[in-house]
């Protein structure tokens, strides 16, 4: 926009020029390139110095240290130890300011938002005056229809979020407790090959890829009712693959190499997928074999249930979400109408956000139990008293365990595995007292008031699952506000209740039937990443016997 301004302006400059000035003997293309020039040096330099600086109405916010030139805090973000880290920091300092400014990259301002106030408000109140940012939507588009969940703004939003409703409401997710039950299963199998594969009484388990791998299965299960790993697609074979299958192409998007993951983030600004590198041919392969596989799963088991209606041998028990999505877009059902290409993308959204974070939450909850036997104890303690009491315990029982709910939250809360949000807004608009123009960048991250000092106390660094006891935690604690670990307004997670369902059955078997020694090692955060993911944490399990 600035060069387009800058040109348009030089080339006026010029013809004025040389209508004023009648004995000038420099040619009217020269006049503008340097007219040109200076203007766009010009209006560089007071965009990325004067403005930040003396005019941008957002100058007397908190504004953090350590801006580098071009790369403002960009760059000691991508360095921290977690892409929330210095998030966490700045907040720290600012405990109670609405919002903070940093500048990304070239100086750009962004708006972190702090307060629970703030976040109601954006989150809430003016939920409708922001949309994704333009970025995050070029890269959820890379790999998500344009009609998935996540991508829809406004009454478009609403409307689908009312037709999902139905299928991840409390009652749908009590029906999916044998498919996770089910892939425990598979979770206990990995660990006993883990132990088998060592001495036979401990083993070492890679908590990234072991969770990941059940929580797909468990999602791919649950929400297509299909084994992802066995799923092919005969009219599309990979030259190199012709065995390639949804893990494969599922990991082709969302754990590719470094280059890969280099080249994810850079689309979001310039268009670099047509370049011939193998990274993007995997990439641009595994998209298509994945929206074209899924339209098809989609396809099929329309034509199978209506198929099944219209013989009178429909049953409705054990369905997976898409079996239940199509029910509902039938004639009289909560999503009447909604297009076959609209389910396949709500459904692929579903997995990708509803896989990592899990498998991430899985991990760190592993990892607390690994460096705190004390917790690791009290859980395990009472996961066995209730299966004294009633061995074959339901999952209305185990979801109620107070310990068990007590880590799950307190996991959640230190660990947010959905670990930023970004909005744009789309009009003008006040909040606290700030003015915002609109195309205003914020970011939005759970762990800036999770582990806020003044809601949780000087200790909110420090995992304590007790302080969600219901004798003692306070009112400002529990505020709606205080917890955005799955976000709150109208697009809060909707995974929400299956997320619990799944993490709690898996803590309680694991708990029950191994302990978690020690983490072996040392670990990283991935950063910059999606989601709070450890990388190369390895934990030592032993099995319990008996
Ligand atoms: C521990 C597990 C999970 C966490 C921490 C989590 C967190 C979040 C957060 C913070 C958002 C808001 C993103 C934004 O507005 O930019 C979100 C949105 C979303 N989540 Fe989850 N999620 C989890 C599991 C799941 C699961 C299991 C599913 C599906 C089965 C799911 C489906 C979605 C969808 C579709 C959205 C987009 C909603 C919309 O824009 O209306 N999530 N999640």
């Amino acid at each position: 926009m600035d060069i387009l301004s800058c040109a348009a302006l030089a080339v006026i400059e010029s013809v004025a020029l040389r209508a004023l000035v009648s004995d000038i003997d420099v040619g009217p293309q020269r006049i503008a390139f340097i007219a040109f020039g200076l203007q766009y040096l010009v209006l560089k330099w007071y965009r990325l110095f004067l403005y930040p600086k003396y005019f941008s109405p957002w100058r007397h916010l908190p504004t953090p240290p350590g801006n580098q030139f071009m790369l403002g805090h960009a760059g000691r973000i991508f360095k921290a130890d977690t892409p929330v880290s210095l998030f966490v920091e700045w907040m720290e300092s600012n405990p109670d300011a609405p919002f903070i400014r940093y500048l990304s990259l070239g100086h750009s301002e962004v708006l972190l938002v702090n307060s629970p106030s703030a976040h109601r408000e954006v989150l809430q109140s003016n939920c409708y005056s922001f949309t994704k940012t333009d970025r995050l939507r070029k890269m959820i588009k890379q790999f998500a229809g344009e009609k998935s969940l996540a991508l829809l703004e406004f009454d478009e939003h609403r409307q689908h979020r009312k037709m999902l409703a139905g299928i991840l409401s409390p009652a749908s997710i009590k029906q999916l407790a044998p498919i996770f039950t089910a892939t425990v299963k598979e979770l206990q199998n990995m660990f006993d090959a883990a132990i088998e594969s060592n001495d036979g009484k401990t083993g070492v388990i890679d908590c990234t890829y072991t969770y990941s791998k059940a929580t797909l299965d468990a999602v791919g299960i649950s929400i297509f009712g299909v084994d992802l790993a066995q799923t092919r697609n005969a009219g599309l074979v990979r030259h190199d693959n012709d065995n390639y299958s949804f893990t494969d192409a599922y990991e082709d998007i969302f754990a590719p190499s470094t280059l890969g993951k280099v080249l994810f983030a850079l689309n979001a600004f310039i268009p670099i997928r047509w370049l011939p590198l193998e990274a993007n041919q995997k990439f641009m392969f595994a998209s298509r074999w994945l929206n074209e596989t899924l339209a098809g799963l989609v396809r099929e088991r329309r034509q199978k249930i209506t198929g099944a209606i219209a013989a009178g041998k429909y049953d409705k028990q054990s369905r997976d979400l898409l079996s239940f999505l199509i029910e509902e877009s039938l004639p009289g059902g909560t999503a009447a109408g909604i297009s076959d290409r609209h389910i396949a993308d709500h459904l692929l959204v579903f997995l990708g956000a509803g896989h990592d974070s899990s498998a991430d939450m899985a991990s760190w909850s592993t990892h607390i139990m690994a460096t705190r036997h004390d917790i690791q104890d009290r859980l395990r303690a009472e996961v066995l008293d209730l299966v004294s009491r009633n061995p074959e315990p339901s999952s209305a029982d185990i979801e109620a365990l107070p310990y068990l709910n007590n880590f799950y939250r307190e996991s959640l809360r230190v660990y947010p595995p959905g670990m930023t949000m970004h909005r744009q807004a789309a009009t003008d608009l006040t909040i606290q007292g700030v003015f915002i123009p609109k195309g205003s960048i914020f970011d939005l991250a759970p762990a800036v008031t999770s582990m806020n000092p003044l809601i949780w106390g000087d200790d909110a660094r420090e995992v304590n699952p007790d302080r969600w006891d219901a004798a003692t935690i306070t009112s400002e604690q529990l505020a709606t506000w205080s917890n955005n670990v799955f976000s709150n307004g109208p697009r809060i997670c909707p995974g929400k209740g299956f997320a619990q369902l799944e993490l709690k059955l898996m803590l309680f078997h694991m708990v029950l039937h191994y302990r978690f020694l020690s983490v072996e090692g040392e670990f990283t955060v991935e950063n910059p990443a999606l989601t709070l993911r450890p990388h190369g944490l390895r934990v030592r399990i032993e099995k319990i016997s008996g």
